[in-house]
């Protein structure tokens, strides 16, 4: 599958302060590829860098297969979506407003912003005031805003941070549909539950370094405990090693007709990142 977004030995200083430290990954068209990490980790500079916001220090970005520096122009602000802290949403005109503002620069029809809407749950606010919204309706515009013109490869800075699970979960969905209709989706997140659900591939970023970057199933599997956990019929739950010693044990236990269920110990998305970095993602 062809990259659309190649980074090479990229880092980033603000004055003596390292913020990235010679990055390099990859990101196929067509997957969602998540960067996770805690707070002050580099995730943000990086969106950043990615989407011409922000001058790298050294290293190289291609993103669409061209160096970055070249693109900062109105052809590929249309073929991408971006979706950061700051809003840029006008407070005193409606959702409705704010969205058909932008989708007459981005040449929108009307039904897509009917459609995005009811993505984003907020088909019943349209009228209302952005400035008399909540903080996760807010976000949700600029949610919203990103998506509304399908672009080719979507950037969110962490889209739910400050969503309810019901809205999360709209969300997800929402973002699960565009990207089965073709966008290539980069976010950021210390949501671990968020990445397992909707990351192909995550890189775990910990003080400005890549320390992993694979498929969420194949971390597990990597960072998995040596032992499978029985489920016995009196309710008791016990671990037992994944050796002939514990296969002897599963055995006996089986053909004593006890086990309900047997289940191998994957650790989380998080776990892993507290084994790899000995701290915790939020
Ligand atoms: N303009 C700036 N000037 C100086 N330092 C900065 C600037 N922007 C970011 N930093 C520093 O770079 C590091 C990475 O910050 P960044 O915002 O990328 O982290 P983050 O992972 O997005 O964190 P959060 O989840 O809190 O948004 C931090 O130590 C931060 O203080």
């Amino acid at each position: 599958m062809e990259n659309i977004i190649e980074v090479k030995n990229l880092s980033k200083t603000f004055g003596n302060k390292i913020a990235l430290k010679n990055v390099s990954f990859n990101v196929k068209r067509g997957e969602t590829f998540g960067f996770l990490g805690p707070s002050g980790s580099g995730k943000t500079t990086t969106i950043k860098m990615l989407t011409s916001q922000l001058l790298q220090t050294t290293g190289e970005i291609k993103v669409f297969n061209q160096p970055l520096k070249k693109q900062k122009d109105a052809s590929f602000m249309k073929r991408i979506g971006i979706l950061t802290d700051n809003s840029g949403l006008y407070d005193r005109l409606t959702v409705l407003d704010n969205l058909t503002l932008y989708s007459e620069l981005y040449n929108v029809e009307r039904k897509q912003i009917n459609e995005i809407l009811e993505v984003v749950n907020l088909q019943n606010e349209t009228k209302t005031q952005v400035k008399k919204l909540s903080k996760g309706m807010k976000q949700r515009v600029t949610l919203a805003r990103a998506m509304l013109h399908k672009p080719e490869l979507l950037f969110l800075d962490e889209p739910t941070s400050a969503l309810d699970p019901v809205n999360m979960k709209h969300i997800h969905d929402g973002l699960r549909e565009l990207n089965k209709q073709g966008t290539t989706i980069f976010l950021t997140t210390h949501n671990m539950m968020e990445a397992e659900q909707i990351c192909d591939r995550v890189a775990f970023l910990h003080q400005g370094e890549i320390k992993q970057l694979d498929t969420p199933q194949n971390l597990r599997i990597q960072y998995m405990d040596e032992s499978v956990t029985l489920l016995l019929k009196d309710n008791r739950s016990i671990v037992v090693n994944k050796d002939e010693k514990g296969a002897e044990e599963i055995y006996q236990y089986m053909r004593s007709g006890e086990v309900v269920s047997i289940h191998s110990n994957e650790p989380t998305l998080g776990e892993i990142f507290v084994q790899i970095t000995g701290r915790e993602l939020a």
